[in-house]
């Protein structure tokens, strides 16, 4: 296995978060999870590696000429960068969104250091209220798990309504299991993953009760069958990883 507990580039602020005891907070990104977010997510979503290169190819794959890509819940717009590699250098526009002044603002600089033609507009609002048209592919790459359950399927039905036949959705979350079998051991897989990249129990105990009102996380049933109520059809999974899962849906042709 890769050891994957030190940070990638020695620039990279290493995830330390939780390391001390501490009273228990909901989880936000504020300005210190942006300062560590590329080893966080790295060192905590199995699979993040290989779903961020997959977003370009797969974004290469379903861009239509003229048209808009977005990537809501953008963060420092590491799959932002993995979009604007797989679209043409004009033509089309593509659009990151966060919420986060924080994640934003660091955003700016990661898409200002990358020598590519096609400009990326950046908005920090609420994903809730982007305007979205012309779509041809749009990613929600672990952004919907955060989103009020409650105002999921209208977010979901916008985005279909606004995509052209034949673009996608790229939706990465991490999921829940019917079977409480199936949750207990994906759930210590995931917590087993953690801890090979470095995270101490603590860590990982600290992490998990901040993030429990926060993150949402609903089974594989509940997204299709949501899916398909906004109006979209062919939902696959393309890639799983313990109980971190992407999935495509399509705007029928
Ligand atoms: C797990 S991160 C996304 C990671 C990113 N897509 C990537 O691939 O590196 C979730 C992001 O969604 C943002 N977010 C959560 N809810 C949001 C909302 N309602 N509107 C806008 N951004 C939101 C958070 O600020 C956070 O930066
Ligand atoms: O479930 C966890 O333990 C996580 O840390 C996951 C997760 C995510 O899926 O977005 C939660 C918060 C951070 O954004 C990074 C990773």
């Amino acid at each position: 296995m890769t050891d994957n507990r030190k940070p990638t580039k020695s620039a990279q602020a290493l995830d330390t978060l939780y390391a001390a005891d501490q009273p228990r907070q909901d989880f936000r990104f504020d300005a210190a999870v942006a300062r560590v977010f590329p080893d966080m997510i790295r060192r905590s979503v199995p699979g993040y590696t290989t779903i961020i290169p997959m977003i370009q190819v797969i974004t290469e794959q379903y861009v239509q000429p003229g048209s808009r890509c977005y990537d809501l819940g953008c963060s420092l717009g590491a799959s932002t960068l993995a979009m604007r590699h797989g679209m043409p250098a004009s033509g089309c526009t593509l659009t990151g969104v966060d919420n986060s002044d924080a994640m934003i603002e660091r955003c700016e600089h990661f898409i200002a250091l990358d020598d590519h033609p096609l400009p990326v507009e950046l908005r920090c609002e609420d994903i809730l209220d982007t305007p979205i048209e012309n779509a041809s592919v749009t990613t929600l790459n672990f952004t919907l798990q955060f989103v009020d359950p409650e105002r999921r399927v209208e977010l979901l039905a916008r985005i279909a309504a606004a995509t052209r036949p034949g673009g996608v959705l790229i939706l990465s979350e991490k999921i829940r299991f019917e079977s409480a079998n199936e949750q207990d051991t994906q759930t210590r897989l995931h917590h087993e993953f953690k801890r090979a990249n470095g995270y101490s129990d603590m860590e990982i105990s600290q992490k998990r009760s901040a993030l429990e009102q926060v993150l949402i996380p609903e089974t594989l049933a509940q997204h299709r069958q949501r899916l398909e109520q906004a109006g979209f059809e062919n939902i696959m999974v393309w890639y799983q990883c313990f109980n971190f899962v992407s999935m495509l849906a399509f705007k029928p042709a």
